[in-house]
């Protein structure tokens, strides 16, 4: 252990005490004795309830596997009344709207894509503050959206037929979006301002306008020949740059070198899921990020393309207005933080008794601080336009444990002196629990709730896990056409409208989990707008520059209208787990290759999780494709085989087989990281690779997992592997 210092009756990593001393606390009127003082106080009220939430967990889990045990069959009516009987499923609560006040305006105005970063990765986390402007010029070019078909290729140097696709691709989006009363933005030759209207000059001469002047919001430089020109579409700024000497410019007829699209309005700092934070140094790395983006001195320096870089915040962009005032618009996404759910607890701060305080308290208190440097003013930046700080609070299970949330963050204002609801709440609806009980619990925190969120990746672990002894589960693909994800997602858009979200809070969607697949997700993403939606997650800055296309295409406010028509989701569907009991039978070879594809992403994670403490990768799977691999996935895949364990779908020694074959692939699929530590030796596992040994855990001990969680086991690994290579 390292040295610890003891103040107000916790004992505290000296570190951790010396960065919340120096680092933390400076600039601020709270001092030493207070934060440390509250933080007992928190500790000693809200540990207890805590601890009965994540008993009543384990209760709640055992009667279901008992039910299991003892009704092979699936009977739907006997299963919810059973389910109602133990307080699983909850009578919802009297109609209701949210009283949330002071939303900031990128959340309750504006529907747009938002961005998740690991906060402790700086480079991406600056990265993703700074992604609410993106060239969209880059972000097709760069990507798959763009075919490399008829000599189109991306190759090393800039490829003109390629720029020629993007240029014709973006001209047309800008006839969509900003359509003129005559005539094509393909055929523009000029673009200026002319009494207050924007004038395009066509092939033919013609000098036509927009449709609809009033989009026209501003512009930089001169106005007959602007060097940008602002528009606004859907409550989203475009910017379309001209500069008739840029070598992207100079070769299109009107000098457009690029079009920036407003793109991620808002951003998740994560502490949690893309996160590997196991002990006070990695806690500090995490919280010392989150507090350079509220004092707004996080830099981060390095070396990219053989050039340094120094990445900072983004500066507010300048514009001039039509009546010639100068304004700014916002350069940066608004930041909410993601803390960790009620589960785990964390070795950087003991209580008077010497156990480990649980990590959310913790993370409540610092993340909060943290973020009263922007409420202060001690930034030269603004994150919240609301005097409000963005906390989003995962894996909550029913409205209980988020009333215990509501009162973690009420309690921490009372001892940071913040006024009440100055904490807002972002409810990941990730938990089948939340789920099925969503009314109640937003309920549970209606006057500080500014977002539900459809964490469909955990939500089908918890699926999965719930119902571990109610039969075998279908393939994981299979699992997401089956009745019960549609009708989460359909409900949770519906309690969230029902409750009175429009205009006040976020209806998110899931994360686009294949970072390298922007065509696919530009064919399919669209569907979370038209399914009520007004934001969904990206993984990253060009995902969101992309996906902001689809606010245009959609009218997310238009949508939210239709869709509080619509009918109930059906909670028998919601209710019902994704079994195969109904005849479904796999070939060997269907097995194999879902073995083999779940356990080359559950090694190809882990591997990097418990050696390089990385929280989030981009695994390939079986068919090469690049997939955003975090815990939640994780605990998807482990639930998954040991799922098919558990009902002999497959057997130990195939599993075990599987992992020996698999963590030879995925050494050689890492074989140019030079500080990749391989699992196998001579093509064969070595006894003593903890990340192998962590991963085989995984699924062998996963039945037994709370909730099947990875956290217990990474945490384990990745503290045993530190202190071996200490
Ligand atoms: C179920 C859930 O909880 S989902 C929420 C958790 N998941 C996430 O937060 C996903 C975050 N995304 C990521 O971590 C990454 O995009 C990964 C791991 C998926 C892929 O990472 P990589 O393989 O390194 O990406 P790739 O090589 O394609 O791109 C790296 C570049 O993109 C940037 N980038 C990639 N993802 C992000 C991001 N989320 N935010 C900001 N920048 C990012 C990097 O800064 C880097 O650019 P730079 O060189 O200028 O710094
Ligand atoms: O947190 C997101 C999820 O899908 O899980
Ligand atoms: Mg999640």
């Amino acid at each position: 252990m390292n040295a610890t210092v003891t103040n107000a009756g916790l004992t505290i990593d000296a570190d951790f005490f010396d960065f919340v001393n120096q680092e933390l606390l400076d600039g601020l009127s709270l001092s030493s004795e207070s934060f440390w003082g509250g933080l007992a106080n928190l500790v000693d009220t809200l540990s207890p309830v805590n601890r009965a939430l994540l008993a009543k967990r384990n209760s709640l889990q055992a009667k279901i596997d008992d039910y299991h045990r003892q009704n092979a069959s699936w009977d739907a009516k006997k299963y919810r009344t059973f389910l109602e009987s133990i307080g699983y499923l909850l009578p919802p609560p009297p109609d209701f709207k949210i009283v949330t006040k002071h939303s900031e305006p990128e959340i309750a105005q504006v529907a747009a894509p938002q961005l998740v970063v690991p906060v402790n990765n700086a480079r991406f986390a600056l990265n993703a503050a700074n992604a609410r402007w993106g060239s969209l010029y880059d972000a097709l070019y760069g990507t798959d959206v763009i075919s490399e078909d008829e000599g189109a290729e991306k190759g090393k140097e800039y490829n003109p037929v390629r720029g020629f696709k993007v240029m014709a691709y973006v001209r047309q989006l800008l006839d969509k979006v900003l359509p003129l009363n005559a005539g094509s933005h393909i055929e523009s030759t000029h673009y200026g301002i002319v009494n207050n209207r924007l004038i395009v000059t066509l092939n033919d001469s013609r000098q036509v306008t927009l449709a609809d002047p009033e989009q026209l919001i501003g512009y930089c430089g001169q106005m007959q020949n602007p060097a940008a020109i602002l528009v606004k579409h859907h409550g989203l700024h475009i910017e379309i740059c001209i500069d008739h000497n840029d070598p992207i410019g100079k070769v299109d007829k009107a000098g457009i070198k690029d079009v920036i699209l407003e793109s991620a309005l808002t951003t998740i700092m994560d502490c949690e899921d893309s996160v590997a934070a196991v002990d006070a140094e990695d806690k500090i790395v995490v919280y010392r990020n989150w507090l350079g983006l509220n004092k707004g001195n996080l830099v981060e320096e390095f070396v990219k393309n053989g050039q340094p870089v120094k990445r900072c915040l983004a500066n507010d962009r300048s514009y001039n207005s039509l009546d010639g005032e100068v304004f700014n618009l916002s350069g940066r996404a608004m930041m909410f933080v993601r803390n960790v759910g009620h589960l785990m607890t964390t070795p950087a701060v003991l209580d008077s008794e010497g156990r480990e305080i649980f990590e959310g308290i913790l993370d409540a208190m610092v993340t909060s601080v943290a973020a009263m440097h922007d409420l202060s003013g001690n930034s030269p930046y603004r994150n919240s336009k609301s005097a409000s700080i963005n906390i989003v609070k995962p894996k909550m299970h029913g409205p209980e444990e988020v009333a215990f949330t509501t009162e973690l963050f009420s309690a921490v204002e009372c001892a940071l002196g913040l006024p009440e609801n100055t904490i807002k709440m972002g409810i990941m609806d990730e938990e089948r629990r939340t789920s099925v009980n969503l009314k109640a619990c937003i309920a549970a925190a209606r006057s500080r709730v500014v977002f539900i969120n459809t964490g469909f990746l955990d939500r089908t672990g918890d699926e999965i896990h719930t119902s571990m002894l109610a039969g075998a589960v279908r393939p994981k693909e299979a699992i997401k056409s089956q009745p019960w994800i549609s009708a989460y997602e359909h409900q949770n858009v519906e309690v969230g409208l029902e409750t009175g979200f429009k205009g006040k809070a976020q209806i998110g969607k899931g994360m686009w989990p294949k970072p390298d697949n922007m065509a696919q997700m530009m064919a399919l993403k669209a569907a979370h707008l038209e399914a009520g939606a007004n934001t969904a997650w990206v993984p990253s800055p060009t995902a969101a520059t992309l996906h902001a296309i689809h606010y245009h295409e959609v009218d997310v406010q238009a949508q939210q209208d239709k869709i509080s028509r619509f009918q109930q989701a059906s909670l028998e569907d919601l209710l019902t787990p994704p079994l195969s009991h109904d005849g479904t039978s796999l070939s060997t070879s269907d097995i194999q290759a879902e073995l083999d594809n779940n356990i080359q992403g559950i090694l190809g994670y882990v591997v990097r999780w418990i050696n390089q403490g990385v929280g989030c990768s981009k695994v390939p799977d079986i068919s090469h494709v690049g997939l955003m691999e975090d815990r939640a996935t994780l605990r998807i895949s482990s639930q998954h085989i040991a799922n098919w364990l558990e009902h002999k779908v497959c057997g130990e020694e195939q599993v075990l087989a599987t992992f020996a074959k698999m963590a030879s692939v995925v050494d050689s699929q890492n074989s140019s990281d030079p500080h990749y530590i391989a699992m196998c030796e001579l093509g064969h596992p070595t006894a003593d690779s903890l990340a192998y040994k962590a991963a085989l855990a995984l699924v062998f001990e996963g039945k037994q997992q709370p909730n099947g969680y990875t956290e217990p086991l990474l945490h384990y690994y990745r503290r045993l592997y530190k202190l071996q290579s200490n």
